[in-house]
């Protein structure tokens, strides 16, 4: 009967643009998101988070759930358009009263505030100066990250600078599955440089800010195994494992960006991101915290396509999920135990793991989502080993609290421990609501 340690975090996690509504309230700027959610075609089920879970008029009752829940820590992320509705310059005050409100809430339920600075929601304003290409969007994260640290000297436990900085850079500008909907990789490789330089200069005014608490960054980490041991298929494993992990992985915590992808992208003729010496020590200064999002690993082959000939596989007697991804739990065992052999961070989180079900009431009125109880089961299982293989992970927070916009999937895709009827707004506690409250509890998963 795997026991967690005494003092493990256990959390659930949500992002502002998911769960708050109020897209254009109380002096909000637009973010774009805001601006991609309202452009004809690009979320598949026509929704948007204009309104989306109304957290942001039913926070206390939210955080009565959380409260309910049992949990330790509750991680959530600041729109930066509500603080700076510009991007930067003008403060609007009622948005940084919410989230004073918001860690008040929380501080009087005993729940530590995780706190994620960026989780998509850039001001339009900036985007329309170049976005994450433009060095003013780099400063501008600055001045906006100093500036919470000064706010919230003191409230709170993890400072998150970047949520899936991959998932920014490349699905934002070379997929163009998320705002701002480029496809352009040469700008992806840009962007992904510039949010690590962000990242930077982030840590760097916590630690002049003397914050308390600790600061470090979220990734979304996947083991990628090959099709088959051929050679060609190793290869195409290797160039995937350095496309979704170590593009990242390495700049943090050796400074460089790995050389196998930076020769790989120079045959395929683009420039590459420049990194000044200065500028590899700000990106590689210690964090005190690596966060991974893990969901599902990729198996992968040799194979066409223009720049990674790469051919993903699903294997047929796995099961998948809502979002068609597969349930691998040993993914998170394996992820764990690479990042803490090959990068030595100093304590990881796991920020984000959970799956996305067609939950539906039953003629009662309840949701009995055994499937997530089980996907969250195993997953926790896998945690469980690398910690007790002296893995150091301080905690778990479950993708998500409730139901809320899955991005270009809309309010089609439900990952919540809470489901959210969106024609009332109503709250539903699901069954893994009650197993994960005993787990939370009791620090132990049977
Ligand atoms: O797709 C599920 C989650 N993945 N990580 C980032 C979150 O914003 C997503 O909802
Ligand atoms: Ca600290």
């Amino acid at each position: 009967m795997p026991y967690f340690p005494e003092d493990f975090i256990f959390g659930v996690a949500t992002a502002s643009y998911q769960i708050e509504g109020a897209w254009n309230e109380d002096g909000k700027g637009e973010s774009i998101w805001d601006r991609f959610a309202h452009t004809p075609g690009n979320i598949q089920d026509g929704t948007t988070g204009d309104v989306a879970c109304d957290h942001y008029h039913r926070f206390e009752e939210d955080v009565a759930l959380l409260k309910e829940l049992g949990v330790d820590a509750y991680r959530f992320s600041i729109s930066w358009p509500r603080i700076f509705p510009e991007g930067r310059g003008r403060v609007n005050e009622k948005g940084l009263d919410f989230y004073r409100s918001l860690t008040g809430k929380l501080q009087e339920a005993g729940i530590k505030p995780v706190v994620t600075l960026y989780h998509w929601d850039l001001p339009q304003k900036l985007q329309d100066k170049g976005g994450w290409e433009s060095q003013e969007t780099v400063e501008a994260f600055a001045e906006y990250a100093r500036f919470l640290f000064q706010s919230f000297a003191k409230e709170v436990f993890l400072w998150i600078t970047h949520n899936e900085p991959w998932v920014v850079s490349f699905v934002g500008h070379y997929e163009g599955r998320h705002a701002p909907g480029k496809r352009d990789f040469k700008s992806a490789l840009q962007v992904s440089r510039n949010l690590l330089l962000s990242h930077g200069l982030a840590v760097q005014a916590f630690r002049e800010e003397k914050t308390l608490g600790s600061i470090g960054i979220t990734l979304n980490l996947t083991p990628v195994h090959p099709f088959s041991d051929s050679e060609e298929d190793i290869l195409a494993a290797k160039r995937c494992d350095g496309y979704f992990n170590r593009w990242f992985l390495d700049p943090l915590f050796k400074g460089e960006f790995p050389e196998d992808m930076l020769l790989w992208y120079e045959k395929k003729g683009f420039a590459l991101p420049q990194l000044s010496e200065e500028e590899k020590s700000l990106i590689a200064q210690p964090i005190d915290f690596l966060g991974i999002n893990y969901y599902f690993r990729r198996v992968v082959g040799k194979g066409e396509g223009a720049i990674f000939e790469v051919e993903f596989f699903n294997p047929p007697q796995s099961e998948y999920t809502d979002m068609g991804w597969e349930i691998y739990p040993e993914g998170l065992y394996e992820i764990v135990k690479r990042v803490s052999e090959e990068y030595q961070p100093e304590d990881i989180y796991i920020t984000e793991n959970g799956i996305a079900l067609p939950d539906q009431p039953d003629s009662k009125g309840r949701i009995n989502d055994q499937k997530r109880i089980d996907y969250l089961r195993s997953h926790l299982l896998a945690l469980h080993r690398a910690v007790d293989e002296g893995c150091p992970v301080s905690g778990y927070f479950v993708w998500s609290l409730m139901d809320n916009f899955e991005w270009g999937f809309g309010l089609s895709k439900r990952f919540g421990l809470v489901y959210v009827d969106y024609t009332t707004l109503q709250r539903i506690k699901k069954a893994s609501f009650y197993w994960y409250q005993k787990v939370v509890k009791s620090k132990r998963v049977d």
